[in-house]
């Protein structure tokens, strides 16, 4: 199922992200990261909801599993709709991660959904065999960590569009494939390795798209926005 684009509020401060979101329709599902969550602290994320939209609260938790669970349990109290860990954590990790969010997530509100990172859309293959010392083809890798992901009773992962129809076959339709690394036709890749437009996601079979500076640094956001969301429905 395809869901709305994420928009990926990447600024350092609020009144930046809220200037932006006031030129933007309402009822979107935006991406808090650590820029703007760490330097606003965890209210940011109510005030944004607060605004009509959903959140996907991307920290990218990667740590001990006690910590992760405990750190997860709390973050269940902040209100996002979707939060993150790296698969590379280890299967453990993910499992208390889930479990610290069930503990977290007040009674009568629905938990948010737990993805877990697979590689990073700005790494490539080479630069994962020769830093990670992972062998093998990227494809390989991002796919045994959604398998990992899903044993461990993640809802889905954050991948390329690149990987995305492979984990749809080894993980099947219904799992979340959260995909970043989106660019317009001829658009700058800035720091990102493997990217794809909207259309691509669209017949990969992505669930979700993640788009930062695509819309955000356009000339008109809004009008980029509509853009995004045309070429992702359509497909
Ligand atoms: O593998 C990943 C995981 C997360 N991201 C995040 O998505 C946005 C992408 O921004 P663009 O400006 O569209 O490149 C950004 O917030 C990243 O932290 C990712 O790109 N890749």
């Amino acid at each position: 199922m395809k869901h709305s684009p994420i928009i990926a509020l990447d600024f350092p401060a609020l009144d930046e992200a809220f200037g932006f979101l006031d030129k933007m329709p309402s009822g979107l599902w935006v991406k808090v990261g650590m820029e703007l969550y760490l330097q606003n602290g965890p209210d940011i994320v109510e005030r944004v909801k607060g605004r009509g939209h959903q959140v996907f609260l991307d920290l990218k938790l990667h740590d001990i599993p006690n910590t992760v669970g405990r750190a997860m349990e709390g973050l269940a109290r902040v209100g996002a709709d979707m939060v993150n860990v790296h698969a590379a954590g280890g299967s453990e990790m993910m499992e208390r991660a889930l479990d610290g969010l069930e503990a977290g997530t007040p009674s009568g509100r629905k938990r948010p959904a737990l993805i877990a990172v697979t590689q990073l859309t700005s790494t490539a293959e080479e630069q994962m065999n020769r830093e990670q010392g992972i062998p093998g083809t990227l494809l390989d890798s991002v796919v045994r960590y959604a398998r990992l992901a899903d044993e461990a009773g993640m809802d889905g992962v954050v991948c390329s569009v690149h990987e995305a129809s492979a984990i749809r076959d080894a993980c099947g339709e219904d799992f979340l494939k959260v995909t970043p690394g989106i660019r317009l036709e001829d658009g700058d890749a800035h720091d990102q390795k493997r990217i794809s437009t909207p259309a691509d996601a669209a017949h990969a079979g992505s669930t979700h798209i993640v788009v930062g500076r695509a819309i955000t640094q356009a000339a008109d956001p809004a009008a980029a926005y509509e853009t995004v969301k045309r070429q992702w429905e359509v497909g």
